[in-house]
């Protein structure tokens, strides 16, 4: 309810109808929020049939000829022939490693971001979607994914390797594998989780196991396909004993 002095100068019809205003309001907050709306709306329309997807997340400056490259690569395609469509960040370097991977043998996702210097999606897709909003963005990759593979990166990474970790510990979504690629890069921050972080208690002891660290793609591939397996299988048996339960009336 407004009155008095709250009241607007003009009607919504005459706001509305008048076509020579300031367009300054579509850059108002309320009208922002119909903009994400839309974001997700287009989100979840394509990507509602994917199958299940594993998010590939890394550099976005390592090129081709960098071992991480490669790696990337070969964890894309090994993810695609085990039957995953591979969502990345769709730009270029790590993620346009897993995507060129994947796309050849299986289904290639690119979840871009409008940044402030123009980039386009890589060229290894089937689905291409840009993003305004990081965080409707991050949804995406959180919704779609059965597990989270993460190789060498800097801010971006990190980012995208604390969101899912977090999730997992406070038992927000259900726990899936989030697989480290190389060991080197990786050692340093695990040796910090446990020497640092749990010996001062910030995290609980077992929180690193959350993380597995390999350097194989096969072991990556192997890992997810075991823990997804192992999911099913523990879904199965509570949907059993569930309805065990109901039949004996407990
Ligand atoms: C730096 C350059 C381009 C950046 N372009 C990006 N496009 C899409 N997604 C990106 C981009 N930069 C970061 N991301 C996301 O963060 C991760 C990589 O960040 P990092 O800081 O490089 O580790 C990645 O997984 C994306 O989801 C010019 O080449």
């Amino acid at each position: 309810m407004l009155r008095g002095k709250a009241l607007p100068a003009s009607t919504h019809d005459q706001r509305l109808l008048d076509t020579r205003g300031s367009v300054d309001w579509l850059h108002q907050d309320p009208w922002r929020v119909l903009r994400i709306q839309a974001e997700f709306v287009e989100g979840f329309g394509l990507l509602a049939e994917l199958g299940p997807a594993v998010s590939v997340f890394g550099s976005a400056r390592l090129r081709p000829g960098s071992p991480h490259y490669d790696l990337a690569e070969r964890v894309g395609r090994g993810l695609a022939r085990a039957g995953y469509a591979v969502i990345t960040g769709g730009g270029p370097g790590i993620m346009e490693a897993g995507n060129k991977g994947a796309n050849e043998d299986g289904m290639s996702v690119g979840l871009g971001i409008e940044l402030p210097f123009e980039q386009e999606l890589n060229s290894h897709l089937d689905i291409g979607i840009s993003f305004r909003y990081f965080f409707v963005r991050k949804t995406m990759f959180i919704k779609y994914s059965q597990a989270f593979v993460v190789l060498p990166g800097g801010f971006g990474t990190l980012d995208e390797l604390f969101e899912a970790l977090t999730l997992v510990q406070t038992g927000k979504i259900t726990r899936f594998p989030i697989v480290l690629v190389g060991t080197e890069f990786w050692s340093p921050l695990m040796d910090w989780f446990r020497g640092t972080l749990a010996a001062e208690g910030v995290i609980s002891p077992d929180d690193p196991d959350l993380l597995y660290l390999t350097d194989d793609p096969e072991e990556v591939v192997r890992m997810i396909t075991e823990a997804h397996r192992e999911g099913g299988r523990r879904l199965e048996e509570r949907a059993a004993l569930e309805a065990a339960e109901e039949e004996a009336g407990t």
